[in-house]
């Protein structure tokens, strides 16, 4: 069984190796051995854990899951040079991490939270000859899709990467209006959980304006409540919403 190095025991690391531990053997490295210890147990899956300050990369597969900001120092604590590295970093470009971290291979995923239930949407790219090794490995926890440059990564970031918690936005929101009009708090969850697992498999094969069309009876429930999400702008804020993040991906480059 191959192995894989996650440097960073937070959530994406937690939510990917999740997806991969039945696959490929795993290993964590962190700068807290109280949290490495809790990353396996999440995992319920014993695992290497090593410290931080000084470990050898040499020819090793990582999946780098640290937050952007935390990238120059952990790079001073890591020495050799490695196989391919996976980097989840939002934003932070390929030409950037070759600098930092010395890796015979460089490929950017950009997964979302969704991978602890192996149904992440991720987005790959970097490196074309490792395309195919990092899809497969990408696809333990969920499905794939290459993108051609990082412009298109960054887009993706602030569409898939952040979009579980937009959709978590409306969710609550949805639930909290259904409490607001009397219906019990645990009923209005239940209701609102089964909207979005029928929704989920809608969407796969309908275009999202056929599917409207086919709720919204003239003159009904359904028109009544749409109207008031386009006067509050829902449509236009989802738009500004993914500018946004985009924006602060292309700011996280430099
Ligand atoms: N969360 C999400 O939904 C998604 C996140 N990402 C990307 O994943 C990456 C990680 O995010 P996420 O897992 O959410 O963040 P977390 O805060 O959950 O985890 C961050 C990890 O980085 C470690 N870390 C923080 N500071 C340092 C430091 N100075 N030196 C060494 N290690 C450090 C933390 O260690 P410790 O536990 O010891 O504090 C922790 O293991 C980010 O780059 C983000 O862009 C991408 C897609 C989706
Ligand atoms: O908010 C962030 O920066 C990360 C990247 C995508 C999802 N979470």
């Amino acid at each position: 069984m191959q192995t894989i190095t996650f440097i960073g025991n937070g959530n994406m690391a937690k939510s990917i190796a999740q997806g991969l531990k039945g696959k490929y053997n795993i290993e964590v490295v962190g700068r807290n051995m109280e949290r490495l210890d809790a990353f396996e147990a999440a995992l319920g899956k014993k695992v290497e854990k090593f410290p931080l300050d000084d470990f050898d990369i040499t020819d090793k597969t990582i999946l780098l899951c640290v937050k952007p900001g935390n990238l120059e120092s952990v790079a001073k604590q890591l020495k050799g040079k490695a196989k391919l590295l996976l980097s989840v970093l939002a934003g932070v470009p390929v030409e950037k991490l070759k600098k930092k971290i010395k890796s015979k291979a460089v490929v950017r995923a950009m997964p979302n939270l969704a991978a602890s239930a192996g149904a992440s949407m991720t987005t790959l790219t970097g490196d074309a000859e490792h395309r195919e090794e990092a899809e497969v490995l990408m696809r333990s926890a969920g499905s794939v899709l290459w993108l051609e440059s990082e412009k298109e990564i960054d887009i993706a970031t602030a569409l898939a990467g952040s979009g579980p918690a937009y959709l978590a936005l409306i969710a609550e929101a949805l639930a909290d209006g259904a409490v607001n009009q009397g219906l019990k708090r645990e009923d209005a969850m239940l209701v609102m959980r089964g909207l979005f697992a029928g929704f989920g498999k809608l969407i796969q094969e309908m275009h999202p304006a056929l599917l409207k069309d086919s709720v919204m009876s003239p003159g009904g429930t359904t028109a009544a409540g749409y109207s008031t999400l386009e006067k509050g702008r829902v449509r236009a804020s989802c738009m500004e919403a993914v500018e946004k993040a985009y924006k602060k991906a292309v700011d996280l480059s430099s």
